[in-house]
Order: structure tokens, then C-alpha cells, then sequence
């Protein structure tokens, strides 16, 4: 309207009127264009941040609205757990599965896994579960170990625990290791079926052995220096085993191995030695117990398996301590000061020179000054010849859990214990 009633007014002769109206030509349509141009800017910059927020979002490459999951096996029956959905297109968990032949022979048939018995704690993938496994025969069945995979799982997490059930199948058996029995991951929910080895660990054992407690289902809970060296040797196996394929576990504690009634231990807890083999190193992010680490990995330095022996040193002192914790002086985060100034525990008043000499080749603070996991072996085998097979080891003081887990650096939650004060 403005421009109309200008060029009204203006007579040609008026040069000046004339520039003002180019000027106004000057400046509307470039601003026009300015701010059409960044609407457009704008629109495709919301658009293109839209993206990638649904990116982050997403589980799998193939995400999709949520599938109720099959449940051939129910833990809510025993209690636990709940219904829940599933983030991923069932096809492409199912193209996912199917695509990994390397687990055909381990399957276990899901009628097979009649009965989930307890949820015994939860693991770091999900519920782990005790449950009947039906060999065909009804006086067969035995109970076995259900390691299952919490849902929702992103395929990350799907690849990641199949990913475990063949580095299971990679490591093979050996008698100090606890034993894979087969998988269940043909469809969704995944589970891992292990040996059970029914006594549970080692730490609810000292502490048990504390008590006036002589036998349990078998399990007498009395524990002589010779039986110490008996557990000591046999993780020490264990650990030549991981050694001899290049790992190591780097988390050994009394917590971490598991016990049968006639004192056969089993190293569990293999999620770090699967990240040593899957990126040949631990990752940081692991939240390990500190009182149990090596100096160099405090240090966060690379680390092998002598860091393995210093925390094998820890174990021999929390068995022969029946189940104290370590540095009870010291807070958790105050160890590596501690270390620092090159100071070691005490020896206990119920272990002997023999054993504290063992202790201390084991917490030497350079790696390549402790013994090697076979070197250590066979000086417990001849500590075991003169060793104490009769004299039990006895604390008065029962274990408080909470308390103990304040102590020892732990979160109580993690320490699993069917222990009770009663
Ligand atoms: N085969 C088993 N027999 C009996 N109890 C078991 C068995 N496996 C695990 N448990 C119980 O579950 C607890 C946790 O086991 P474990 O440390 O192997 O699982 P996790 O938390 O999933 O760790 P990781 O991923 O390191 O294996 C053990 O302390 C033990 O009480």
C-alpha cells in the first residue's frame, strides 16, 4: 500500500522520490529472501535434531513398537520379576539368533526346565535362577543354574550374552571352573543354564564357619590350614587354566568362588576375564571391590595375571581370617595411599609364618617380583605336606553384612548372602 501511494505521489522529475522508492525495492525483497532462508535453515536444523534424538534412543539398528516377550519359563511364579515389554522387532532378534549356528549343539529344550526353584540373586545380565532340569528319566532330574537375560535387552545386550555362552564354550570344562551345561537361545528369554554348585561361595562358607554349625546338607563347616591350601590350590588351577589361554579374572575374592560339600571349588564371576578375551583388557568402568586390587590396577595400568596373585593373597587372608574383611583399618578409598607407603596387612593371629610368607610374595608391589599362579601352586603343595589338618580355625565374632560391606568397600546388595545372625 505504502509503495502505491508513493508511486502515486512521485512525478517523474522527482529524482528524489524515485531513489526512495528503489530504496524501499532495495530492502524489502532482500529481507524477504533473508527470512525465508532461515525458516528453511531452521525447519531442516529441528529436522535434522529430531533424527538424531530417535537415534539415541534406539536398542538395535531395527527398533520398533514393543512385542510382548514369549515365556516358556516364569520366574514371577517363584516370586520375582516382572511382565515386560520387549524393544525389539521379535523378527530381528529371531534373523539375530538364528544367524548364530556356534550355540545349535549347547540348546537345551526349554520343556526340559520344568520348574524354577529360587531366584538366587540378581547377576550382572539379569535374574539368576535355580530350577529342575528334566533329563527324560523322572529320577534324573537335577537341578541346574538359570542365568537368563533381563528384559528389555537392546541387541547390544542380546549379542553380548550370547557372546558369553561361547566364551563358556571356548573355555571348555575344567573342574575348578564353574561348568556350562547348554543355552536356551533359540527365542527370547535367553538363558544360560549352568552346573549348580548347591553350596553357594565361599564367603557365606567362612562366615558360617564362625558359627557352631557342624554340618549342613553335608557341608561340614569346619575348615583346618590344611583345608585352606586344599580351596587355595585349586583356585590356583583355575587360574593356570585362565593363564594358559592368555586371561586372566581379575576379580578373585572369596565372594567369586563357589564351594561343593566335599571342598571342591569353583572360580565364578567370568565377566571380566569375557572382557579380557572379547577387548584384551579391563575396561575401567568396572567397578571392582578396591580392597582386593593390585596396585597397578588402582593405578588403572595394564594388568595380568600376577594382579590376580596379589588378590589371591587377599583370599588366602580371608580364609584364614574365616571371612574378615581386609584392611579393617583402612577406608576402601584410602587404599592405594596405604599401598603407596608400601604397607601390608599384618599377619593374622590365626595364620602361620609359612602362609604369611605365601601372603607376602603374592603383594609385592611389582608384578614381576609375586610368583606366577604355578610357581604359587606348588609352594602350597608343599606347605600342605606339614600343614595343620586338625586344629579349626575359629573367630568368635559373627559377621554383620552391612557392616562388613562398609568395612571391605562393597555394596551390600552384591554380596548375595544367605547368611543370617541367628
Ligand atoms: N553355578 C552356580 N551354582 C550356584 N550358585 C551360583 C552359580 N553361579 C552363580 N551363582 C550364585 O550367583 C552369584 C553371582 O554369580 P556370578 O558372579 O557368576 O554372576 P554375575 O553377577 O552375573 O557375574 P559375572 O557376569 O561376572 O559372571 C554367586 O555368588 C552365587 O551365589
Amino acid at each position: 500500500m505504502g509503495m502505491t501511494r508513493m508511486l502515486l505521489e512521485c512525478s517523474l522529475s522527482d529524482k528524489l522520490c524515485v531513489i526512495q522508492e528503489k530504496q524501499y525495492e532495495v530492502i524489502i525483497v532482500p529481507t524477504f529472501l533473508v527470512t525465508i532462508f532461515l525458516i528453511l535453515l531452521g525447519v531442516i536444523l529441528w529436522l535434522f535434531i529430531r533424527e538424531q534424538r530417535t537415534q539415541q534412543h534406539r536398542p538395535g539398528p531395527r527398533d520398533t513398537a514393543p512385542v510382548p516377550p514369549s515365556r516358556d519359563l516364569s520366574w514371577e511364579a517363584a516370586g520375582h520379576g516382572g511382565n515386560v515389554a520387549l524393544p525389539l522387532k521379535e523378527t530381528s532378534v529371531e534373523n539375530f539368533l538364528g544367524a548364530t549356528p556356534a550355540l545349535a549343539k549347547l540348546q537345551v529344550p526349554r520343556e526340559q526346565l520344568s520348574e524354577v526353584v529360587e531366584q538366587i540373586c540378581n547377576g550382572s545380565y539379569g535374574p539368576i535362577l535355580r530350577a529342575n532340569m528334566n533329563t527324560g528319566d523322572a529320577s534324573k532330574s537335577k537341578s541346574v543354574i538359570l542365568k537368563a537375560l533381563k528384559e528389555p535387552a537392546g541387541l547390544h545386550e542380546v549379542q553380548d550374552f550370547l557372546g558369553r555362552i561361547q566364551f563358556h564354550q571356548y573355555l571348555g570344562k575344567h573342574k575348578n571352573l564353574v561348568q556350562l551345561e547348554g543355552c536356551c537361545t533359540e527365542k527370547l528369554p535367553l538363558y544360560m543354564v549352568l552346573e549348580d554348585v548347591v553350596h553357594g561361595d565361599l564367603l557365606n562358607f567362612l562366615w558360617t564357619c564362625r558359627r557352631d554349625v557342624m554340618t549342613m546338607d553335608g557341608l561340614l563347616y569346619d575348615l583346618t590350614e590344611k583345608q585352606v591350601y586344599h580351596i587355595g590350590k585349586q583356585v590356583l588351577l583355575a587360574l593356570e587354566f585362565l593363564q594358559d589361554k592368555h586371561l586372566f579374572h581379575g576379580d578373585v575374592a572369596a565372594r567369586n568362588i563357589l564351594i561343593q560339600s566335599d571342598l571342591t571349588a569353583k572360580l565364578c564371576g567370568l565377566g571380566l576375564a569375557y572382557e579380557v578375551y572379547t577387548r584384551g583388557a579391563i575396561s575401567s568402568t568396572q567397578t571392582i571391590p578396591l580392597k582386593w586390587l593390585a596396585p597397578e590396577r588402582l593405578l588403572l595400568r595394564p594388568a595380568g595375571i600376577r594382579a590376580d596373585v596379589w588378590s589371591f593373597g587377599i583370599l588366602l587372608y580371608e580364609m584364614v581370617t574365616l571371612g574378615a574383611p581386609p584392611y579393617p583399618e583402612v577406608p576402601p578409598a584410602s587404599i592405594l595411599q596405604h599401598l603407596q607407603k608400601r604397607k601390608i596387612m599384618k599377619r593374622p593371629s590365626s595364620c602361620t609364618r609359612t602362609m604369611y610368607g605365601i601372603m607376602k610374595s603374592c603383594w609385592r608391589w611389582h608384578e614381576a617380583g609375586r610368583p606366577s599362579p604355578r610357581e604359587l601352586r606348588l609352594r602350597l603343595e608343599v606347605a600342605i605336606k606339614t600343614a595343620d589338618d586338625k586344629a579349626v580355625l575359629q573367630v568368635p565374632e559373627l559377621v554383620v553384612p552391612e557392616l562388613y560391606a562398609a568395612v571391605a568397600g562393597i555394596r551390600v546388595e552384591s554380596l548375595f548372602y544367605n547368611y543370617s545372625m541367628l
